[in-house]
């Protein structure tokens, strides 16, 4: 299939109410769960993303039975902690890397061999971060150069507890040892010194598993699983995906004289950076029907169109926004002065480059952006902002986050390709079109 291209011209003001699809990194890990326990989990709300669909595909090849119900509901029967079969075929993650990392925690601890495969732009993305200490608890990997995808893994037969701390705050690679230790007699332990997001922690308590957590001297937090243990099977339902709600949230704010409310957002504070950062920024943004449901916080957030000015957000606060910096940089275009994101290193190795992807397109349509190996400065457009075409490398969040730039900028913006949007937000185009903005396709270059 061909790319998809799409243009953004500028446009009226946004106004009206939306919720968005469930939040990916907790649907995931629904599916992976249930999965793992023994009898019956039903899921409302999950995220039926292309990310998503990979992990259902995934979790079938290791024995769970997963059916979509006809009121929308998602029904797993799970085969229990040990008890995954070996697949008989190579397992397909597509473009899903939370999915590829969490999943090769489970296979590390179970005794079977699998072969994991991904399209081109996870066979970029590194492993090695979760294959150190899967390694280090017994399990065997041929990856290729550099622990890319395509890689086998062998399961330990008997594997062994570690303590391992974390190298970059990283909720998949904390996610995969605490899954690997669920199979593992002993207490396997994660210290993390920056929290990243809670999810594994949150739902593997739902699922009846009691983790220990403990902060210590140094504030660093450590996470300790004593294996092998049992899941019980649950019923739960995914919040809204704060990720896809930043496109939103950042629209309405640049878009002149829009009011837009995205309801039921998930708003676990290890996930609300961006906000935060945008109200720095003085942006217009409450939340509303602040709420607890399933153990989460949740709420709806309206926006109205702000003046923001540039603020320089901290490297402490990117495990909590890590997905959110293409969609800020574009909020930092259209904001007075710089904006300063301080060790974003990690956006390096996201679906694409990030940190080259928003500043290549950031200058494609006038705007300033100086970029260093852990950092990124963007400086609001002082004269007019648009009229360029973006290359998005494969990644949802940059096609997204672009597409949102030509609705506030002067002359319409261009995405290469909007394919993979699919990955994390299917709806996304028919979200945007709800509030008022119109898309179109451009003209095909020599037609
Ligand atoms: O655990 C998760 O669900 C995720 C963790 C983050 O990755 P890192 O663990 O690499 O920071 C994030 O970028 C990703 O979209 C989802
Ligand atoms: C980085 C992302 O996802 P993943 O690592 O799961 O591919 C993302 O959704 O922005």
């Amino acid at each position: 299939m061909g790319s998809q291209p799409l243009t953004s011209p500028p446009s009226v003001p946004l106004k009206g109410r939306l919720s968005v699809p469930g939040d990916k990194s907790v649907s995931h890990r629904a599916i992976m769960l249930s999965a793992l326990a023994i009898g019956r989990s039903r899921v409302e709300g999950l995220l039926e993303s292309e990310d998503v669909l990979a992990t259902i595909g995934v979790m079938r090849a290791l024995g769970a039975t997963i059916e979509r119900l006809p009121d929308g509901a998602w029904q797993i029967d799970g085969v229990g902690v040990g008890a995954l079969l070996e697949p008989e075929t190579a397992l397909d993650f597509g473009n899903a890397g939370t999915s590829v990392r969490l999943t090769l925690g489970l296979l590390a601890s179970h005794p079977l061999v699998a072969t994991a495969i991904g399209d081109a732009s996870l066979s970029r993305r590194p492993m090695a971060r979760v294959l150190t200490p899967l390694k280090m608890m017994g399990a065997d990997v041929i990856a290729r150069s550099g622990d890319r995808l395509p890689l086998t893994i062998r399961g330990a037969r008997t594997p062994a507890p570690i303590t391992y701390e974390l190298p970059v705050p990283s909720a998949q690679i904390k996610s995969a040892v605490l899954l690997a230790g669920l199979n593992t007699p002993g207490t396997t332990t994660i210290i993390e010194p920056v929290a990243s997001r809670d999810h594994t922690e949150r739902l593997l308590a739902g699922f009846g598993v009691s983790l220990k957590t403990e902060t210590d001297a140094d504030g660093r937090r450590q996470i300790s699983v004593s294996g092998p243990v049992a899941l019980e099977p649950t019923d739960l339902t995914v919040p809204g995906d704060p990720s896809s709600a930043a496109f939103a949230v950042v629209a309405g704010l640049i878009v002149p004289d829009s009011d837009v409310t995205v309801t039921d957002v998930l708003l676990n504070p290890t996930r609300t950076g961006l906000f935060d950062t945008l109200e720095e920024m003085g942006a217009d943004i409450a939340i509303e029907n602040d709420r607890i449901s399933g153990g989460e916080r949740i709420g709806d957030i309206r926006v109205r169109s702000s003046r923001l000015k540039g603020v320089t957000v901290p490297a402490s606060r990117a495990p909590s926004m890590i997905d959110e910096y293409p969609i800020l940089a574009i909020a930092a275009a259209f904001a007075e002065g710089t904006t300063r994101m301080e060790g974003v290193g990690e956006l390096r190795v996201k679906e694409a480059d990030r940190l080259e992807a928003v500043a290549d397109g950031l200058r494609a349509n006038g705007v300033e952006v100086e970029t260093g190996e852990t950092w990124m400065a963007v400086t609001g457009r002082k004269g007019r902002a648009g009229g360029g075409s973006v290359a998005t490398h494969l990644d949802h969040r940059i096609a997204m986050s672009f597409l949102i730039m030509g609705l506030a900028a002067d002359e319409a913006v261009s995405v290469d390709d909007t394919r993979m949007i699919a990955t994390s937000f299917p709806g996304f185009i028919a979200m945007m079109e709800k509030l008022g903005a119109r898309f179109s396709v451009p003209e095909a270059v020599g037609s």
